[in-house]
């Protein structure tokens, strides 16, 4: 039998809720209650379930699946990697995402910053001396600033949504495969084998993957000197690639210092995704800590 439950709200073990759970219906893990069922009474990454979001999603993969090809990616590498846009420190950017709504996401129609802060505010809970991951739980989807206007206002397809590598076969793990098969790069033998342009074990940094920002965001904290570690970069660059992290599809790609970054990786996605909520964060309480975060891990101002 399934038994809807509540959203967890984050302090309250599973014992303590006063909603009758059926224990099939959540995982426990360290301290933190996986919930089984999203906000919108489906369970988590769920594309065929018929929901209000549904078919904006699958619209959004559509265009997506169409777009991203190795010509594009690198084109949008080498105009972001500029960084000549603006400049603004870290929190500034988080206060931006208030303005903006993921259209790829079956699990969350709040407005991003929300997102950050659930993520973060999870993690900390369950790992309170690893502050560069609760800061990595901040800022992970920061990129998405992309979306706006000052940023160069880029499409959905070219933002959000799950990333993977081009200039090799697109994996059947991939959400919506099918819609590959409109991609110019799909027909490509230069760029549709399993190695394609790379080779085994040639490690993950020297893979191109989707344009969005995941990508991006990784750029910004790298050029302006992060002194986070490279678990944290890895997390920020990679936690949009399900079919990696999730599936394990493209391992062959992959070097030793992948390897061991995807443990943390992996960590990571469970609070990335199971903390996705209605609950909400008192963003004034919580705002100083992660601002002596910010001034412990990057500078003032960096170059967006
Ligand atoms: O819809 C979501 C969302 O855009 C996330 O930010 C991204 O990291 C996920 O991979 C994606 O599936
Ligand atoms: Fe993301
Ligand atoms: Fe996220």
């Amino acid at each position: 039998m399934t038994i809807l439950i509540e959203q967890p709200e984050f302090g309250v073990e599973a014992e303590e809720t006063k909603v009758p759970v059926d224990e099939k219906e959540l995982v426990l893990d360290g301290g933190f209650v996986v919930p089984q069922i999203n906000s919108f009474g489906h369970t988590f990454r769920d594309y065929d379930a018929e929901s209000e979001r549904r078919q904006g999603v699958e619209n959004f993969y559509h265009t997506n699946h169409i777009h991203q090809t190795y010509d594009f990616v690198k084109k949008m590498r080498e105009q972001y990697g500029k960084l000549d846009r603006l400049e603004m420190s870290i929190w500034e950017c988080c206060e931006l995402l208030n303005e903006v709504v993921d259209e790829s996401d079956p699990d969350l129609d709040e407005p991003q910053i929300e997102h950050l802060l659930q993520t973060a505010e999870a993690i900390r809970r369950d790992y309170p001396d690893e502050d560069w991951l609760h800061l990595t739980g901040l800022i992970h989807d920061l990129g998405k600033v992309l979306l706006l206007p000052s940023f160069g206002e880029l499409p959905q397809w070219a933002v959000v949504g799950d990333t993977f590598p081009v200039g090799c076969a697109y994996d059947e793990s991939v959400v919506h495969h099918k819609y590959f098969k409109e991609n110019a790069d799909y027909h490509n033998p230069a760029y549709n084998t399993k190695y394609g342009v790379y080779s085994e074990g040639c490690g993950l940094n020297n893979v191109m993957m989707s344009w969005g920002h995941d990508d991006y965001m990784y750029l910004v904290a790298k050029e302006n000197k992060t002194t986070l570690p490279s678990a944290g970069l890895f997390i920020i660059r990679y936690h949009s690639f399900y079919a990696l992290h999730r599936s394990g599809a493209y391992k062959h790609l992959m070097n030793e210092e992948d390897v061991e970054n995807l443990k943390w990786l992996q960590i990571f996605n469970k609070y990335d995704l199971y903390s996705k909520s209605k609950v909400r964060i008192d963003v004034e309480k919580v705002k100083p800590y992660y601002i002596s975060l910010i001034e412990k891990y990057f500078p003032a101002k960096l170059k967006w």
